[in-house]
This record gives structure tokens, sequence and C-alpha cells, in this order.
């Protein structure tokens, strides 16, 4: 059985710790860590057996196979190399950090000399597969529109606003909660994606549109998504996708449907 430790006890967090109670996730959780960690405190009624720890190196003392990060990007800035060079898988949901490239570069440098894997999420896309097959036919075009509910976007407006047009470097800067996403899509396509971000007083669901053009096919992906009860920046998707991902991590074997 892999073991598994948690940086970030929040609304990823607590559905993947349910997901591993249910056995959906073949996996005991070793250790829970956070900026605040009273938040650990309930999750750790479903793990009693984890531990909480203070810092990343108590948390690597539970000798994890695999980190989540469900924190923030500030998390991955802080953490992931160090994850890496324990020679411990990662799986990281703040993709935003890893538009940077020197760190980007550092921590793919380290994962290969050591065989680590450090994965990242499909999350509150969908079809970042068919993304990443389209790198080898040349992507001429890559667009993301997130279109979300003004309080998940942190204002209050009475019609649709466009509040960021741009790319998705700065994108991740400026609403480090809430497209995280559009690193994901940049990374699957090798390039950056094109940002829109809009606040829409009149939708209750979190909304990415892809539009992705190459040689080989022209993707258009609507997602809309029902936002998290513990956070409405957060998609339940994006909980769903991770606990996908680390379903089939965790797995022993077996028939698995697509890449
Ligand atoms: N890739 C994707 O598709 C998606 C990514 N996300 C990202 O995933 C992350 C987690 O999302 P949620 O669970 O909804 O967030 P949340 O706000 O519910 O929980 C995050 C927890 O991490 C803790 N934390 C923050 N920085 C930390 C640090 N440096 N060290 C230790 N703990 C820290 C916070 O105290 C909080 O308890 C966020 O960065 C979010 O933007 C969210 C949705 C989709
Ligand atoms: O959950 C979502 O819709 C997207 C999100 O917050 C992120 O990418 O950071």
């Amino acid at each position: 059985m892999k073991k598994l430790a948690l940086i970030g006890c929040g609304a990823i967090a607590s559905e993947i710790v349910e997901a591993v109670n249910q056995g959906v996730i073949e996996a005991e959780i070793t250790a829970f860590m956070d900026l605040a960690p009273e938040k650990c405190l309930r999750l750790q009624q479903l793990a009693p057996r984890a531990r909480i720890a203070r810092n990343i190196e108590e948390l690597l003392e539970t000798r994890p196979d695999l980190v989540v990060e469900a924190a923030s990007q500030e998390a991955v800035r802080q953490y992931a190399l160090r994850v890496v060079e324990a020679g411990v898988d990662l799986v990281v949901l703040s993709a935003g950090a890893l538009l940077d490239k020197e760190l980007l570069e550092k921590l793919n440098r380290e994962a290969e000399q050591r065989g680590v894997h450090v994965y990242v999420p499909t999350g509150a896309l969908a079809g970042l597969d068919a993304v990443r097959a389209l790198r080898r036919a040349g992507i001429r075009r890559l667009l993301l529109r997130t279109v979300k509910p003004p309080k998940s976007l942190g204002v209050e407006v009475n019609e649709p606003r466009v509040l960021y047009r741009g790319p998705a470097s700065e994108a991740v800067r400026l609403y480090p909660f809430n497209v995280n996403v559009a690193a994901a899509l940049s990374l699957a396509a090798g390039m950056e994606a094109e940002v829109e971000i809009v606040a829409d007083p009149r939708i209750e669901r979190n909304t990415h549109i892809v539009i992705v053009e190459s040689k080989a096919s022209r993707l258009e992906i609507r997602v809309e998504n029902v936002p998290s009860p513990r956070n409405p920046r957060t998609s339940l998707l994006a909980a769903l996708s991770t606990i996908e991902l680390l379903r089939r991590i965790t797995r022993s074997g077996g028939v698995e449907v697509g890449s």
C-alpha cells in the first residue's frame, strides 16, 4: 500500500482524505501539513495514524511514496524541490508556480536524475491528454477563457466584466487561486496560453473554455464546473480529477482507460 502525505488541508485535501477512507485510493496517509495546523485536525480524525507535520522535514520523516500539494503556489516554491530531492513523487495542484521556467527546469532535471515523477492533474479542466498529443502536430493557437461568479474572483460587479486579458504567466500571478488551469494547459501544450478572465454575475458555475488550433485537430472544450462547497474559487472537478489520478497511481494493476 502506497504512503501519501498532504501539503494543504483545505477543500481539495478534504475530498482526497474521504476518497482514501472510502478505499477509492489505495493508500495510507502518513502526514498532513498546513500553514494553519488546526485545519489538519479535522482531517486527522479521518486518518488517525497520520502525523501533523510542522515543517517539510517532519513530513518527509514519515517516509511517504507520494506528496500531494493542494495548498498554494507559494507552497510549490517552498517545498517542491525538497520533495523531489528526497526521491519522493509529487502531485502539484498549484501549477501556476511551474510557469517559472527556472523552477520548472530545476524540478525536471532533479526528477529525471532521481527517477521521480511530478504529476500535474488535469484538475478543473478536461482534455489535457489531447492537448499533449497535439503538441506533436504543432499548436498554432492556444486560448483559455475562464468565467467565474464574481464572489469566486473576489470582486463585486453587476454585469459581466473582463478582469484580465494576457499571457498565462501573468494570469497566474494576478489570480493565484483561480487560474492554475492556465498553467496546466500551457504546460500540456508546451507553449503559453493566452488567457481571458471574466467575472459574470449571471452564472453559478466556474466555466473554462479552451480553444486549441493545430494541423491535426481543432479543439473547443467547455467545462462548466460546480464550485466546491468548501471553497467557491475551486471547482469540485479539481478534487475529483486528483482523486482519479491518485487512484491510478496507487492501484497495483488493471485495465485503465484514457491516458
Ligand atoms: N490545477 C487545478 O486545476 C486547480 C488548482 N487549484 C489550486 O489548488 C490549491 C488548493 O486548493 P483548495 O484546496 O481549494 O484550497 P484551500 O484554500 O481550500 O486550502 C489550501 C490550504 O493550504 C494551506 N496553505 C497555503 N499555503 C501554504 C503553505 N505555503 N504551506 C502550507 N500550507 C499552505 C492553507 O492554509 C489552506 O488550508 C490552490 O492553490 C488552488 O488554487 C484549485 C482548483 C483547480
Ligand atoms: O477550480 C477551478 O475552476 C480553477 C481554479 O481554481 C484554478 O485553476 O486555480
